[in-house]
């Protein structure tokens, strides 16, 4: 029998009030795939991860997770998000271990008592992303990158098939994003499919086997080299989302 595809989107159609979001969005991400999904601000980016995770109800649309629902998927473990930026009160005394081990929370028992092999998950996923030395500091204690490492080895404890990051190097220094490229590449190898917004398009050609440009719709999707040409990067310019922020040229 065949595998069904890691991400299967059909048709999806999001409006928040009057505001279009997503229009008819057509995805298709086979397992084992690093896609990365790209668009100026305002895009739908986040809006498309909320929706394959369920936290945004399309106007109607069909999703599937390895053939599973949302629900299913999220409830089985397949699938896990790291969010373009956490709700946090960085003043809570929580330590970098502490965060981490909350990727764990749907591996335990309802009284959330880590046992020897949730220590171990979050041990290698400190060391994958460079933290163990500070795995005591207190969460708000450390710098942008720092904690965007943090948030990603929280994800990577959830060991699940599919990963969702928004945005893993927005705002991180030099050395968190070459810690953060090798250990997707890695995450890459050993087969787990991967959907990285990012703005940085330096990084796709290495890291991705595929792009998404999106502008609401899609506006192309195939290999980095089909993607990434001026006059298909310049289509997502045509009527741009007004946004404050970031945004970049082709
Ligand atoms: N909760 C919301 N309520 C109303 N409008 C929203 C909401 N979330 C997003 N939008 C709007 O939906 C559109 C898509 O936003 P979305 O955040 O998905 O884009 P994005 O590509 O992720 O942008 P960015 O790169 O800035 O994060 C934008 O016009 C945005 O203003």
């Amino acid at each position: 029998m065949n595998t069904p595809p890691a991400i299967h989107v059909t048709n999806t159609t999001v409006h928040y009030g009057h505001v279009l979001a997503l229009d008819n969005i057509d995805l298709h991400v086979e397992t084992g795939t690093t896609c990365a999904l790209l668009g100026t601000n305002g895009s739908g980016k986040s809006t498309l991860f909320k929706t394959i995770l369920g936290l945004t109800r399309p106007d109607h649309g069909h999703i599937r997770i390895l053939g599973h629902t949302h629900n299913k998927a999220r409830r089985s473990g397949l699938l896990t998000y790291m969010p373009q930026s956490e709700q946090v009160d960085w003043t809570f005394p929580l330590r970098v271990r502490d965060v981490i081990m909350m990727g764990r929370y749907g591996h335990m028992g309802p009284r959330r008592r880590p046992r020897p092999t949730d220590h171990q998950a979050v041990d290698q996923a400190l060391e994958q992303t460079g933290l163990t030395q500070l795995a005591h500091r207190q969460i708000g204690a450390l710098s942008g990158g720092q904690r965007k490492r943090a948030f990603l080895a929280r994800a990577l404890t959830q060991n699940a098939d599919i990963l969702l990051l928004d945005e893993p190097f927005a705002g991180v220094d030099k050395n968190s994003e070459s810690t953060i490229i090798d250990l997707l590449l890695h995450m890459r190898a050993l087969g787990h499919t991967l959907l990285i917004s990012t703005h940085d398009l330096t990084q796709v050609p290495t890291l991705c086997d595929q792009a998404l440009l999106l502008q609401r719709r899609v506006i192309a999707h195939g290999t980095p080299e089909q993607v990434l040409r001026p006059q298909t990067l310049m289509q997502a310019f045509e009527n741009p989302t007004p946004q404050k922020g970031p945004t970049w040229t082709p």
